[in-house]
């Protein structure tokens, strides 16, 4: 059933769901890390919405869209079922929901409920696309285990207890790990490492002797140096991703929404760098700082001097000035660009 339909039969009259009717369904983290950027990310794409008290459907009211407020690990799966036709949610979220249909699939292969030939038919139309990485949430899934202990390799791990909220991924990764080693027993891919499925505070895990090693998040390593872990190899790499089912409703504005939200991605990274120079150190300055395509050069009214116009990303601004200012720019002014729309 589509969610327009489940959605209706809810008997809420607050959901605006009659209103749904038409509109794209793009949904966003409700809560968590990705959260406050992704609304970031749609105020600079100017999707305007007022959310209602705890509904986690917003009406997007300059465009025929509906927003849908979703914790980040379902997202995957209402896209990829193509019920929500747009979603941000983490690289690993993804990958994670594809390895738990991957395995679904598999065991009912096996159990010769599915034919190879449905199997991958199935894995055809589910899924959903990539679209763009946002450029937030970086994050790393890591093995992990304690900093004293025995174990220095995954490998170490084979036949030990894992916990983590990945279960799809981890039994991935120690099923290839036992297999590499060959010591994976049966055709039906059952793996002899023990996967428990915690949904959060995982580094705990080690500690209170629920799990030998762990598979969980890390940014900035300082949850898992406190709690006396230490990674010892990296399952995915990950990053906040737009997302985009099979078949969307309306193709036209998901590519709209997608450009953009690139436009907000690079005004973010870029910065818009002015200055003055005289014509004939004109090539020395451009070489150090070409522009996204070109600069874009204005004569000025002082004989043999001309204005440069540039984009530059904003992480390597800095030395940029520190060496225009050498080959002798000067009145250099660094402006931030509120939106953009460029390739
Ligand atoms: N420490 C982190 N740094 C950066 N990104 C992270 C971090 N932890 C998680 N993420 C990203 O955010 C996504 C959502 O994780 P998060 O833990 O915020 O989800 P949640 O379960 O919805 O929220 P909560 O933990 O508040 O219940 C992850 O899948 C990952 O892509
Ligand atoms: O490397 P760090 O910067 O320390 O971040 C890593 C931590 O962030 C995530 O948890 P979160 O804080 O979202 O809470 P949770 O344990 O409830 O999932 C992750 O599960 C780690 O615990």
């Amino acid at each position: 059933m589509q969610l327009h339909d489940t959605l209706k039969r809810m008997a809420n009259p607050l959901y605006p769901v009659n209103s749904l009717e038409g509109r794209l369904l793009f949904a966003v983290p409700k809560k968590g890390r990705l959260n406050s950027a992704t609304l970031n990310l749609l105020e600079g794409a100017d999707i305007q919405f007022r959310r209602e008290n705890r509904l986690d459907i917003a009406l997007v009211k300059n465009l025929p869209i509906a927003l849908i407020f979703l914790p980040a690990a379902d997202i995957p799966t209402f896209v990829g079922e193509g019920q929500v036709d747009l979603g941000i949610t983490g690289y690993d979220q993804v990958q994670e929901h594809d390895a738990g249909v991957r395995s679904v699939m598999k065991k009912r292969r096996f159990s010769g409920e599915i034919t190879p030939e449905e199997e991958s038919a199935r894995s055809a139309i589910t899924g959903c696309d990539t679209v763009m990485e946002l450029g937030f949430g970086a994050c790393r899934l890591q093995v992990q285990v304690p900093e004293k202990g025995t174990y220095q390799s995954p490998k170490d791990l084979i036949g030990k207890t894992i916990g983590t909220s990945f279960v799809h991924l981890t039994e991935k990764y120690f099923a290839n790990l036992e297999i590499e080693a060959g010591s994976q027993g049966g055709l039906e891919g059952k793996i002899q490492t023990k996967i428990i499925e915690l949904s959060g505070s995982v580094e705990a895990a080690c500690a209170l002797g629920v799990a030998d090693g762990i598979v969980d998040l890390v940014e900035s390593g300082e949850t898992m140096k406190a709690a006396g872990l230490k990674a010892i190899d990296t399952v995915v790499d990950s990053s906040a991703i737009l997302i985009k089912s099979r078949s969307p409703r309306n193709t036209e504005l998901v590519e709209l929404i997608a450009s953009r939200i690139r436009g907000v991605i690079a005004a973010q990274r870029y910065v818009l760098c002015q200055y003055n120079i005289q014509r004939s150190a004109l090539a020395s300055a451009t070489k150090i700082a070409p522009g996204k395509r070109a600069p874009t050069i204005t004569t000025l009214d002082e004989e043999g001097w001309v204005a440069v116009s540039i984009m530059v990303e904003k992480k390597k601004i800095a030395p940029v000035m520190d060496e225009l200012t050498k080959v002798g720019a000067t009145d250099i002014l660094v402006l931030a660009i509120a939106n953009t729309r460029t390739d």
